[in-house]
């Protein structure tokens, strides 16, 4: 099917970009050097591939999920044979191998694409990207690179700062895009920190734990969320060690405070006496704490 007889679907979150300072600032911001190979998620009729391929880079893989695209961007761009494209979800389909990832993402996958190319806290990707550059959801662009005390300071934000250095682009007004959404939109770039300056897995995981728990009650004070888990004593050692005070509420704090937070109730919840059948699973950092709560926040919805 051309392009001209395509029909815009909403469920594949299909707002096309058209604004030409935009695709600027996202090509600029991923600064795409010789040879590097480039992974674009969801290519729509093409507006960012055409500019990819305007920079010397070796290879643009896209991955696009509408079958009626395929046979436009095919027609578009197969003369390039630094252009390969593959049909399928990019959420399940084996991506083709990058340096770079950059995207006009569909918003109704964020959480899930977020996770399949920087991983999660406690499950890294292997080979992280040297940089994504992305154009999400204003609301999930903030979340992911806001600075503790801000309002849309979330347990997102501190996973995906522990695992790259996330900063914002640009603003993106619905007048970009053809049709427009309804919500706003941002660019933002992360550059994944390379796998020896990531948190040792056992300490990602309690960090993880912590998280939940904590950014489930995000209005109780640490003194309240984390009490039960050591001493209190301990657990006021631990904090002024770190910096922080208990009476501080999960949004106030750092995301490296974080780490020395799991590390210190590791530590002491490791050199403390085995705990009496009574509170056993009380004083380790609780697995079981209720994962919805932040299960679905990070998708975000161009729709609103
Ligand atoms: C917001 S549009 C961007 C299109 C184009 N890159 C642009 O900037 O104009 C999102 C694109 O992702 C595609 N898409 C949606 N879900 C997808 C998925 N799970 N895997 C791959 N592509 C997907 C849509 O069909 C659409 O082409």
């Amino acid at each position: 099917m051309s392009f001209a007889a395509h029909r815009t679907r909403k469920r594949f979150g299909q707002h096309w970009l058209t604004d030409a300072a935009v695709l600027d600032r996202i090509v600029a911001a991923a600064d795409l050097r010789q040879g590097e190979r480039v992974l674009e998620i969801g290519p729509g009729r093409g507006a960012l591939t055409e500019r990819l391929l305007q920079t010397p880079v070796a290879a643009v893989g896209a991955v696009e999920l509408d079958r009626d695209l395929v046979q436009g961007l095919h027609q578009r761009f197969d003369a390039d044979a630094r252009f390969a494209l593959l049909q399928g979800d990019a959420l399940s389909v084996p991506l083709p191998a990058a340096d770079k990832v950059v995207a006009n993402i569909p918003y109704n996958i964020t959480g899930p694409l977020l996770e399949r190319l920087v991983g999660r806290l406690d499950r890294p990707v292997a080979e992280p990207y040297r940089r994504l550059v992305l154009l999400v959801q204003q609301e999930v662009g903030e979340r992911i690179r806001c600075s503790p005390g801000s309002s849309a300071y979330s347990a997102l934000s501190v996973r995906m700062q522990l695992l790259g250095d996330c900063r914002p682009v640009c603003a993106v007004p619905p007048r970009c895009f053809q049709p427009p959404p309804r919500v706003q939109s941002e660019v933002i770039l992360i550059e994944p920190f390379p796998p020896e300056l990531r948190p040792e897995l056992g300490l990602a995981r309690a960090a993880e734990q912590l998280l939940r728990r904590c950014f489930a009650a995000r209005r109780k004070m640490l003194r309240n969320s984390l009490g039960g888990l050591v001493g209190a004593a301990e657990l006021q050692h631990i904090a002024s060690g770190i910096g922080i005070s208990l009476e501080q509420r999960p949004q106030e704090i750092a995301p490296r405070a974080w780490l020395e937070l799991a590390a210190g109730l590791q530590r002491a919840s490791e050199s403390s006496p085995k705990p009496s059948s009574d509170d056993a699973g009380q004083r380790r950092v609780d697995p079981m704490v209720d994962r919805r709560a932040e299960g679905r926040r990070a998708e975000g919805r161009r729709d609103g």
